[in-house]
């Protein structure tokens, strides 16, 4: 849904900004790698201690990355494959740092093996419901769906209530229970979106057989 809505919003936010790296000679892979490396390390370094507030601003700064190096690429005309493995990637990676950084807190100092349990699950989960499209698609078929809860969706979701969580620290009372809420509503929306990506590959499947066996 935000990919549907919000993309071309920040689609026009973000030209000028991107038009400028282009300028100063920066290539969108550089962009692509700069941000996961900024995502992974604010996740790495600030969720596992609990210091939710800062790890969430630092990764709000380095994610919107993810949306100007296609900008970039595409204002450049440089739209390349190798950029689009890339960029697909490199998002697994920073969405394993974040929910893994999660865990990890809870795991140690959060001391809450449920919570551990379910951030885990959403970073499996998360990485199926890309898995289901790529293998998809690398099969031939169109899987015709985005589904409940896209990556953008696990991203707000997930990095709005730790942020607003880790207020919590500045003596804000009452928030802390929205991470831990939100952990619950990506896991949940996730398998759901990971099943409407199956059926949807199963019955494309099963209509490209029966147009095969006309
Ligand atoms: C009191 C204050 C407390 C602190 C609050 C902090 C608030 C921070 C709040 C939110 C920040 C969240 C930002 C999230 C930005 C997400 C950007 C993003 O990742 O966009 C990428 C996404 C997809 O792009 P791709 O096509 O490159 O990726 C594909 C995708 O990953 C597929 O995954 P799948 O869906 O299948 O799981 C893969 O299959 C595919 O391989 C891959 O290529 O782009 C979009 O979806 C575009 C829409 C982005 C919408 C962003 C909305 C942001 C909304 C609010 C931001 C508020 C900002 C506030 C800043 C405050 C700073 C202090
Ligand atoms: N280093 C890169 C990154 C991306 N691309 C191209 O942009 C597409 C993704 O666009 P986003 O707005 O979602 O970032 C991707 O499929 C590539 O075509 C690129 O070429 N090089
Ligand atoms: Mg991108
Ligand atoms: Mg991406």
């Amino acid at each position: 849904m935000l990919n549907k809505y919000a993309r071309a919003f920040f689609t026009r936010v973000l030209t000028p900004f991107a038009a400028m790296l282009l300028r100063w000679g920066v290539s969108p892979d550089a962009v692509t790698l700069i941000g996961t490396a900024g995502s992974v390390a604010g996740a790495l370094v600030f969720f596992p201690r609990g210091e939710f507030f800062w790890g969430t601003i630092t990764i709000t700064l380095f994610i919107f990355s993810d949306l100007v190096d296609g900008n970039m690429a595409r204002q450049a005309g440089r739209s390349s494959k190798w950029g689009a493995f890339l960029d697909s990637t490199l998002d697994r990676v920073a969405d394993a740092a974040i929910f893994g950084g999660l865990a990890m807190w809870y795991a140690g100092s959060g001391n809450n093996d449920l919570l551990c349990a379910v951030a885990l699950f959403c970073l499996a989960s998360g990485q199926v419901v890309s898995y289901t499209k790529a293998r998809g698609e690398s099969l031939g078929f169109p899987v015709n769906v985005s589904g409940l809860v896209e990556r953008a969706e696990r991203l707000v979701i997930s990095l709005v209530a730790a942020g607003v969580s880790g207020l919590h620290a500045f003596g804000l009372p009452y928030v802390e229970w929205l991470l831990p809420f939100a952990l619950w509503v990506v896991a949940a929306g996730s398998l759901v979106t990971v099943l409407q990506r199956m059926l949807t590959v199963r019955r494309e499947a099963f209509e490209q057989e029966q147009v095969g066996a006309r």
